[in-house]
């Protein structure tokens, strides 16, 4: 049984997955007449080669995932970066593993974090991660990727044997319990 602990959000723990999107932990400096803070550029849009573009979009779940969620998948862009950013400021589980050359993830190596919903995230090109979990029925995020004819999306799946579950926020919220029935 491998336990792994909910990181906190911080930069320092995100980067080597990407960016921190949270004002409150960010520079800023003053615009319009000093009447608005600016907190400039906490991530840059990675479009990656030939034809990619920066789009925006909102990725909304009528149904929010139900937890304790078993991962059974993880993807990665490799062409570029995608960023989530909360819109209705409900807290979100983050869940990543280093970019890697292969065409599988370290599991050894994934963290869980959880945004307070304050916090977004922008993850690097071929970072490893889940797809978006949502906590709130109808929850919506502002995402920023890339647009372009390149294929963009691998995908890994879990051996069925490894169980990998997102714990219920009302349980143990200090752990990611993993059981692997090979063990
Ligand atoms: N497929 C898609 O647009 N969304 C995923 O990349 C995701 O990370 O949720
Ligand atoms: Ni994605």
């Amino acid at each position: 049984m491998m336990q792994l602990p909910i990181t906190p959000l911080t930069q320092e723990n995100f980067a080597p997955f990407g960016d921190l999107i949270d004002w409150r932990q960010a520079e800023h400096f003053l615009i319009n007449a000093g009447t608005t803070q600016r907190f400039h550029c906490l991530a840059e849009v990675n479009t990656g080669a030939e034809d990619g573009r920066a789009i925006i979009s909102i990725f909304r779940k009528p149904q929010a995932d139900s937890l304790p969620l078993r991962v059974t998948l993880l993807e990665r862009h490799p062409q570029g970066s995608q960023a989530f950013i909360p819109l209705n400021a409900q807290p979100f589980f983050i869940l990543v593993a280093p970019a890697t050359e292969g065409s599988k993830p370290d599991l050894h190596q994934l963290k869980l974090f959880l945004s307070d919903g304050q916090q977004g995230v922008n993850y690097a090109a071929g970072v490893w991660h889940h797809p978006l979990i949502a906590l709130q029925d109808g929850d919506c995020f502002l995402v920023v990727d890339r647009q372009g004819d390149l294929a963009n999306c691998d995908e890994y799946t879990l051996e069925a044997h490894l169980e990998l579950w997102i714990p219920a926020l009302s349980a143990s919220t200090d752990t990611l319990c993993v059981h692997d029935s090979n063990a």
